[in-house]
């Protein structure tokens, strides 16, 4: 297995066309008929980054920002946004695309986390990951700080023991300098 890989060896696309039974009342895609994609669609690009079987240990954040209506084609799109030891970051964009008129509106954005396994469930070392682009070199960036954020919020971790979220709060030495 290479030991270090692309972020955009990771990517996988799915596109499916919404179906009655995956509406709700307001005959847009159901919420959680898109979440489940979306996990579907994170697990292949964290199985093919770390060529391991994986599990979804968080959902850290799911945007709803545009509704997708019955008879929409919904593309998804995922890619490793940051490896770290066992676990690894996965970014997933939505887009409804209208073939016809050749429109892609930006609907979602989904950040999953993902945890490599061995035949006994127990985590296990994954490959590096390297961002080439300017988004994945952006996603790659914020990676360690939401890492952090879903820590402490699943209780994993206490505030004061985070690095980089604490620096967000954390006036610069500079400016707490010119209030003397
Ligand atoms: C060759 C193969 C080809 C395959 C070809 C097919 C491809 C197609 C793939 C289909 C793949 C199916 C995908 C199913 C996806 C589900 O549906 S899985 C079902 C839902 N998920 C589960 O049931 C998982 C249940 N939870 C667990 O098993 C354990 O809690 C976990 C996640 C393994 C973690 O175990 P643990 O003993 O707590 O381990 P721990 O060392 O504390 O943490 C491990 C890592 O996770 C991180 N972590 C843990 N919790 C969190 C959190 N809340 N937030 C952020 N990070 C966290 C830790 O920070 C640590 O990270 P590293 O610093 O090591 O990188």
């Amino acid at each position: 297995m290479a030991k270090i890989k692309k972020a955009s060896e990771s990517l996988t696309i799915m596109t499916n066309i919404v179906l009655p039974n995956e509406t709700n009342s307001l005959r847009n895609l159901f919420g959680g008929e898109l979440l489940a994609k979306m996990d579907r669609c994170a697990s292949i690009s964290a199985a093919r980054h770390c060529e391991r079987r994986v599990v979804t240990a968080s959902v850290n954040h799911v945007s709803f920002n545009h509704p997708i209506p019955e008879g929409g084609v919904v593309v998804l799109e995922s890619k490793v946004s940051r490896a770290f030891s066992t676990s690894m970051e996965v970014y997933v964009d939505v887009w409804l695309d209208d073939p016809i008129n050749q429109k892609k509106v930006h609907t979602n954005a989904g950040i999953y986390t993902f945890v490599a396994v061995d035949e006994f469930n127990r985590p296990i070392p994954i490959p590096e990951m390297i961002p080439e682009t300017e988004e994945e070199k952006e996603r790659f960036a914020a990676a360690f700080r939401r890492k952090e954020l879903s820590l402490i919020l699943s209780g994993r971790m206490k505030p004061l023991e985070s690095v980089e979220l604490k620096k967000l709060f954390q006036e610069p030495q500079e400016s707490k300098k010119d209030k003397k």
